[in-house]
Protein backbone atom coordinates (compact mmCIF):
# COMPACT_ATOMS: atom_id res chain seq x y z
CA UNK A 1 0.00 0.00 0.00
CA UNK A 2 1.52 3.57 -0.83
CA UNK A 3 2.50 5.91 1.63
CA UNK A 4 1.21 9.06 2.04
CA UNK A 5 2.90 10.61 5.02
CA UNK A 6 6.15 9.55 6.70
CA UNK A 7 7.92 10.68 9.82
CA UNK A 8 11.74 8.62 10.81
CA UNK A 9 12.76 9.77 13.52
CA UNK A 10 11.16 13.12 14.20
CA UNK A 11 13.30 14.78 17.26
CA UNK A 12 12.36 18.21 18.16
CA UNK A 13 13.33 20.75 21.02
CA UNK A 14 12.03 23.55 22.43
CA UNK A 15 15.11 25.67 23.51
CA UNK A 16 13.80 28.67 25.68
CA UNK A 17 13.26 29.03 27.93
CA UNK A 18 15.33 25.94 28.84
CA UNK A 19 15.94 23.19 26.52
CA UNK A 20 12.98 20.95 26.43
CA UNK A 21 12.71 17.59 24.51
CA UNK A 22 9.30 17.82 22.94
CA UNK A 23 9.27 14.98 20.56
CA UNK A 24 11.68 11.53 20.73
CA UNK A 25 12.20 9.63 17.98
CA UNK A 26 8.59 9.81 16.42
CA UNK A 27 8.17 7.17 13.28
CA UNK A 28 5.18 6.72 11.87
CA UNK A 29 3.18 6.50 8.52
CA UNK A 30 0.03 7.19 7.04
CA UNK A 31 -1.07 4.76 4.47
CA UNK A 32 -3.38 6.52 1.03
CA UNK A 33 -7.01 6.14 2.70
CA UNK A 34 -5.98 5.15 6.22
CA UNK A 35 -7.88 7.31 8.71
CA UNK A 36 -5.69 7.45 11.99
CA UNK A 37 -6.46 9.61 14.72
CA UNK A 38 -3.69 10.63 17.52
CA UNK A 39 -4.64 10.84 21.12
CA UNK A 40 -2.61 11.74 24.00
CA UNK A 41 -2.77 13.45 27.64
CA UNK A 42 -2.68 17.52 27.63
CA UNK A 43 1.38 18.41 26.76
CA UNK A 44 2.37 14.92 25.31
CA UNK A 45 3.38 16.71 22.04
CA UNK A 46 0.49 15.82 19.36
CA UNK A 47 -0.07 19.74 18.41
CA UNK A 48 4.16 19.91 18.12
CA UNK A 49 4.22 16.93 15.96
CA UNK A 50 1.00 17.68 13.95
CA UNK A 51 2.88 21.51 13.17
CA UNK A 52 5.96 19.72 11.92
CA UNK A 53 4.04 17.08 9.36
CA UNK A 54 2.12 19.98 8.22
CA UNK A 55 5.64 21.37 7.20
CA UNK A 56 4.66 24.30 8.73
CA UNK A 57 7.34 23.84 11.51
CA UNK A 58 10.86 23.44 9.71
CA UNK A 59 12.68 23.35 12.98
CA UNK A 60 13.10 19.57 13.88
CA UNK A 61 15.56 16.93 13.67
CA UNK A 62 14.71 13.75 11.28
CA UNK A 63 13.24 13.00 8.09
CA UNK A 64 10.10 13.89 6.59
CA UNK A 65 8.01 12.31 3.38
CA UNK A 66 5.13 12.93 1.78
CA UNK A 67 3.74 11.09 -1.12
CA UNK A 68 7.25 9.38 -0.78
CA UNK A 69 8.86 12.22 -1.43
CA UNK A 70 11.57 13.96 1.06
CA UNK A 71 10.29 17.31 2.08
CA UNK A 72 12.67 17.65 5.68
CA UNK A 73 14.95 20.60 4.02
CA UNK A 74 13.27 22.77 1.24
CA UNK A 75 12.65 26.20 1.19
CA UNK A 76 10.21 27.60 2.98
CA UNK A 77 8.51 28.36 -0.95
CA UNK A 78 8.61 25.14 -1.90
CA UNK A 79 7.38 24.36 1.52
CA UNK A 80 4.20 26.57 0.95
CA UNK A 81 3.03 25.27 -2.11
CA UNK A 82 3.70 21.66 -1.21
CA UNK A 83 1.44 22.20 1.49
CA UNK A 84 -1.06 24.30 -0.60
CA UNK A 85 -1.54 21.47 -2.89
CA UNK A 86 -1.09 18.30 -0.79
CA UNK A 87 -2.32 19.25 2.90
CA UNK A 88 -5.82 20.25 3.64
CA UNK A 89 -6.02 21.56 7.66
CA UNK A 90 -9.08 21.49 9.94
CA UNK A 91 -8.40 23.54 13.21
CA UNK A 92 -10.60 23.16 16.03
CA UNK A 93 -11.50 27.06 15.02
CA UNK A 94 -12.87 27.68 11.93
CA UNK A 95 -11.00 30.34 10.48
CA UNK A 96 -13.66 31.27 8.09
CA UNK A 97 -13.47 34.93 7.30
CA UNK A 98 -17.00 36.28 8.60
CA UNK A 99 -17.60 39.04 5.93
CA UNK A 100 -17.15 36.39 2.94
CA UNK A 101 -20.15 34.33 1.76
CA UNK A 102 -19.17 30.14 2.02
CA UNK A 103 -18.24 29.87 -1.15
CA UNK A 104 -15.46 32.60 -1.05
CA UNK A 105 -14.34 30.94 1.93
CA UNK A 106 -14.20 27.80 -0.02
CA UNK A 107 -12.51 29.37 -2.92
CA UNK A 108 -10.03 31.07 -1.20
CA UNK A 109 -6.88 28.30 -1.18
CA UNK A 110 -7.88 27.59 -4.95
CA UNK A 111 -7.30 31.33 -5.74
CA UNK A 112 -3.76 31.29 -4.01
CA UNK A 113 -2.25 28.32 -5.82
CA UNK A 114 -3.59 29.83 -8.54
CA UNK A 115 -4.14 26.88 -11.21
CA UNK A 116 -7.71 27.56 -12.57
CA UNK A 117 -9.69 29.36 -14.03
CA UNK A 118 -12.70 31.65 -11.43
CA UNK A 119 -14.83 29.26 -13.11
CA UNK A 120 -13.41 25.84 -12.45
CA UNK A 121 -12.79 27.16 -9.29
CA UNK A 122 -16.26 28.10 -8.57
CA UNK A 123 -17.20 24.71 -10.10
CA UNK A 124 -15.36 22.37 -7.44
CA UNK A 125 -16.50 24.41 -4.58
CA UNK A 126 -19.88 23.94 -5.26
CA UNK A 127 -19.58 20.14 -6.09
CA UNK A 128 -17.75 19.66 -2.37
CA UNK A 129 -20.37 22.04 -0.90
CA UNK A 130 -22.47 19.40 -2.39
CA UNK A 131 -21.17 16.41 -1.32
CA UNK A 132 -20.73 17.69 2.63
CA UNK A 133 -24.83 18.52 2.41
CA UNK A 134 -24.33 22.53 2.55
CA UNK A 135 -24.71 23.70 -0.91
CA UNK A 136 -27.76 25.49 -0.12
CA UNK A 137 -25.22 27.80 2.27
CA UNK A 138 -23.19 29.01 -0.66
CA UNK A 139 -24.27 32.42 -0.88
CA UNK A 140 -24.57 33.40 2.84
CA UNK A 141 -22.06 35.08 4.33
CA UNK A 142 -20.16 32.95 7.17
CA UNK A 143 -21.02 35.11 9.66
CA UNK A 144 -24.71 34.02 9.35
CA UNK A 145 -24.36 30.41 9.48
CA UNK A 146 -23.89 27.99 13.30
CA UNK A 147 -21.01 26.68 14.48
CA UNK A 148 -21.70 23.32 13.23
CA UNK A 149 -22.23 24.29 9.58
CA UNK A 150 -18.99 27.17 9.81
CA UNK A 151 -17.07 23.69 10.42
CA UNK A 152 -18.23 21.91 7.41
CA UNK A 153 -17.35 25.14 5.54
CA UNK A 154 -13.77 25.06 6.91
CA UNK A 155 -13.88 21.42 5.91
CA UNK A 156 -14.79 22.52 2.45
CA UNK A 157 -12.09 24.65 2.22
CA UNK A 158 -9.78 22.49 3.60
CA UNK A 159 -10.43 19.82 0.20
CA UNK A 160 -10.55 22.51 -2.31
CA UNK A 161 -7.01 21.72 -3.62
CA UNK A 162 -7.73 18.44 -3.56
CA UNK A 163 -5.29 17.32 -0.76
CA UNK A 164 -3.95 13.87 -0.26
CA UNK A 165 -3.52 13.99 3.16
CA UNK A 166 -6.58 16.08 5.34
CA UNK A 167 -4.75 16.91 8.89
CA UNK A 168 -7.05 18.04 11.63
CA UNK A 169 -6.12 19.29 15.64
CA UNK A 170 -9.04 19.13 17.79
CA UNK A 171 -11.69 19.81 14.55
CA UNK A 172 -14.74 18.31 16.62
CA UNK A 173 -13.43 20.27 20.08
CA UNK A 174 -15.75 22.87 19.72
CA UNK A 175 -18.49 21.02 18.70
CA UNK A 176 -21.73 18.96 20.49
CA UNK A 177 -22.36 15.49 20.14
CA UNK A 178 -24.60 15.73 16.70
CA UNK A 179 -22.27 18.12 15.05
CA UNK A 180 -19.11 16.12 16.42
CA UNK A 181 -20.70 12.61 14.95
CA UNK A 182 -21.75 14.96 11.66
CA UNK A 183 -17.55 15.39 11.24
CA UNK A 184 -16.74 12.23 11.60
CA UNK A 185 -19.38 10.79 8.90
CA UNK A 186 -18.10 13.49 6.72
CA UNK A 187 -14.38 12.41 7.01
CA UNK A 188 -15.06 8.31 6.69
CA UNK A 189 -17.43 9.39 3.24
CA UNK A 190 -14.13 11.33 2.18
CA UNK A 191 -12.22 8.11 3.20
CA UNK A 192 -14.29 5.88 1.77
CA UNK A 193 -15.67 7.26 -1.44
CA UNK A 194 -12.33 9.11 -2.25
CA UNK A 195 -9.79 7.29 -0.96
CA UNK A 196 -8.89 10.47 1.15
CA UNK A 197 -5.81 9.67 3.78
CA UNK A 198 -6.82 11.54 7.15
CA UNK A 199 -4.70 11.99 10.66
CA UNK A 200 -6.61 13.53 13.44
CA UNK A 201 -5.73 15.06 17.00
CA UNK A 202 -8.20 14.43 18.74
CA UNK A 203 -9.08 14.32 22.98
CA UNK A 204 -12.74 12.80 21.90
CA UNK A 205 -12.43 8.68 22.48
CA UNK A 206 -15.58 8.14 20.84
CA UNK A 207 -14.41 9.71 17.55
CA UNK A 208 -10.72 8.05 17.63
CA UNK A 209 -12.39 5.02 18.55
CA UNK A 210 -14.48 5.02 15.10
CA UNK A 211 -11.05 5.54 13.27
CA UNK A 212 -8.65 2.71 11.62
CA UNK A 213 -5.84 3.45 13.49
CA UNK A 214 -5.46 5.15 17.29
CA UNK A 215 -1.17 6.46 17.70
CA UNK A 216 -1.03 7.13 21.27
CA UNK A 217 1.38 9.41 22.27
CA UNK A 218 2.90 10.13 25.84
CA UNK A 219 5.75 12.82 26.43
CA UNK A 220 6.51 13.01 23.15
CA UNK A 221 6.67 9.54 22.67
CA UNK A 222 4.42 7.47 20.56
CA UNK A 223 3.52 4.39 23.07
CA UNK A 224 1.21 2.14 20.74
N1 LIG B 1 6.82 27.34 21.87
C1 LIG B 1 7.04 26.54 22.91
N2 LIG B 1 8.12 26.72 23.70
C2 LIG B 1 8.35 25.90 24.76
N3 LIG B 1 7.57 24.84 25.10
C3 LIG B 1 6.47 24.61 24.35
C4 LIG B 1 6.14 25.44 23.22
N4 LIG B 1 5.00 24.97 22.68
C5 LIG B 1 4.64 23.90 23.41
N5 LIG B 1 5.51 23.68 24.42
C6 LIG B 1 5.46 22.57 25.40
O1 LIG B 1 5.61 21.37 24.67
C7 LIG B 1 4.79 20.33 25.23
C8 LIG B 1 3.90 19.76 24.15
O2 LIG B 1 2.92 20.73 23.78
P1 LIG B 1 1.76 20.40 22.73
O3 LIG B 1 0.96 21.64 22.57
O4 LIG B 1 2.36 19.79 21.53
O5 LIG B 1 0.93 19.29 23.52
P2 LIG B 1 -0.49 18.67 23.16
O6 LIG B 1 -0.34 17.21 23.37
O7 LIG B 1 -0.94 19.12 21.84
O8 LIG B 1 -1.37 19.29 24.31
P3 LIG B 1 -2.96 19.65 24.30
O9 LIG B 1 -3.66 18.34 24.25
O10 LIG B 1 -3.15 20.33 25.62
O11 LIG B 1 -3.22 20.53 23.13
C9 LIG B 1 4.05 20.98 26.40
O12 LIG B 1 4.76 20.65 27.58
C10 LIG B 1 4.13 22.46 26.12
O13 LIG B 1 4.12 23.19 27.30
Amino acid sequence: MSLVLEANKVNKYFRKPVLFHVLTDISFNVKKGEFASIMGKSGSGKSTLLYILSTMDTDYEGELYLNNELITGKSHQELSRIRNKNIGFVFQFHYLLSEFSVLENVMLPARKLGELTEKEIEHNAMEILKTLGIDKLAKKKASRISGGEKQRVAIARALINKPSILMGDEPTGNLDSYNSENVFNIFKQLKDEQGLSLLVVTHDMDFAQKTDRIIEMDDGKIIS
